[in-house]
């Protein structure tokens, strides 16, 4: 199953999406009509969803091209297909075990434990609905067995992807390419919620800077010289006292321009596809702010359906099954790029909770701290030890994937 987050399809869809979005969330009034205009002001309708109906096709068709013979299914958090509506398709199509991927590349309280949270929430409604049809016996934890793929952000796939669409970029800044620097953009978060997503991985900001790195050093390979890079942050909310990460990116276009950058490439490495994000925050204010302050800005495209990103998806798709098989004796290897190394398969107790030390209290699935009696019998538990298992860091080397 494809787990994304949903958009609007249509004007009537934008206040009922923003409603699902931020319920139980401290977002001010203001902010909400005003991320509305962002909506209105593409018709309604956000780029998100077509994109993701094509990265499920080109996920259907890799698969194939491999022999793989898996269904898949698309289901959002906060809009039409909705995740339930999707695991019941799956399960009324036969399915008794779902991998979800999550079509966030990052891990944090964001791109992690909520989309975890609502998991729960749809498999209990799951098996409120599979009750309702007669099966007195359904629960949460045994209506469908569901795990979660690693987050992929340092995948060599992803970092592959990220690589091409910049020094596309870079191509269409030609004769301004010279020496114009590389700016990496992503969600901003409360700090708090960096903090919470630091405290037992690498934060959201240190996942984020070892990605740049590693891009930054692909395209220079390629480019034959050194680039220039910084991580810049776009699509802040919440009210102005609660500090979120900076700079922003139009702050930092003001400050390159003053120190006499003419040219400049953006790269949406935060988001996987086109985005509100990308289509308002970035191609509509950043390139504004950009040619306010006289810097030629190119937007480098998102990984969305590009071959390395979704042959790495199936590549990770099969490691997953690899290591729900490696108790019978299976090897598996875990590719990663950079420092971190893999992120768990399973969520760790206590894995991107919104503020640091605080348990949210709210059932999530996929983790070693899902509820034991709803949960843990149906997502899979640690690997245990059989068979070797090994951890490949792949420079990004030609080859790399
Ligand atoms: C880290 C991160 C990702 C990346 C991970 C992932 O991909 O999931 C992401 C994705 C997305 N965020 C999206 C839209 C929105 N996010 C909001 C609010 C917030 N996002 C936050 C963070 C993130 N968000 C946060 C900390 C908030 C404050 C409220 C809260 O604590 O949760 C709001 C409310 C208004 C506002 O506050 O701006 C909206 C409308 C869309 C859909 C876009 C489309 O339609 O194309 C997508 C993919
Ligand atoms: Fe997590």
């Amino acid at each position: 199953m494809l787990y994304s987050f949903g958009g609007p399809n249509a004007p009537e869809d934008v206040l009922p999406f923003l409603k699902n979005v931020t319920r139980g969330k401290n977002i001010p009034e203001e902010r909400l009509v005003e991320v509305g205009e962002h909506y209105h002001h593409f018709g309604g309708r956000s780029p998100i969803n077509a994109q993701n109906l094509a990265l499920v096709d080109a996920l259907r068709a890799e698969l194939a091209r491999r022999g793989v013979d898996l269904p898949i299914a698309w289901g959002n958090r906060n809009w039409e297909p909705y995740t339930t509506q999707a695991l019941a398709d799956l399960r009324a199509g036969g399915a008794r075990r779902v991998l979800a991927i999550v079509t966030s590349a990052y891990g944090s309280y964001s791109g992690c434990r909520q989309y975890r949270e609502n998991l729960a929430a749809s498999l209990a409604e799951l098996a409120d609905q599979v009750r309702a049809d007669g099966d007195d016996d359904a629960t949460p934890g045994t209506v469908l067995a569901v795990d979660k793929l690693r987050h992929y952000f340092n995948h060599p796939g992803f970092v592959r992807a990220n690589a091409d669409a910049v020094l596309e970029a870079y191509d269409e800044l030609a004769e301004d390419a010279a020496d114009a620097p590389l700016v990496f953009v992503t969600h901003s978060i409360p700090t708090t919620m960096e903090e919470a997503s630091g405290a037992r991985r690498p934060s959201y900001r240190t996942q984020h800077l070892d990605v740049a790195a590693l891009v930054a050093a692909e395209v220079g390979r390629r480019l034959g010289r050194e680039v220039a890079w910084q991580l810049a942050y776009c699509s802040r909310s919440g009210p102005p006292s609660q500090p979120w990460l900076e700079p922003d990116v139009n702050d930092l276009l003001r400050e390159l321009a003053g120190a006499g950058t003419r040219a400049a490439v953006l790269s949406p490495v935060g988001f996987v596809s086109d985005h509100m994000e990308v289509a308002f925050d970035l191609d509509t204010e950043a390139l504004e702010t950009a040619r306010e302050v006289g810097i030629r800005a190119v937007r480098a495209g998102t990984v969305s359906t590009r071959e390395p990103f979704v042959a790495g998806l199936v590549d990770l798709v099969l490691e997953r099954a690899a290591a729900e098989r490696h108790e019978h004796g299976e090897p598996v290897e875990r590719v990663t790029a950079g420092s971190l190394g893999a992120w768990p398969d399973v969520c760790h107790t206590g894995c991107c909770l919104l503020r640091a030390g605080v348990e949210s209290g709210v059932p999530a699935a996929c983790g070693e701290d899902s509820d034991p009696t709803e949960w843990l019998a149906t997502t899979a538990g640690p690997v245990t030890t059989a068979g070797p298992v090994t951890t490949r860091d792949t420079t990004m080397t030609g080859d790399a994937r």
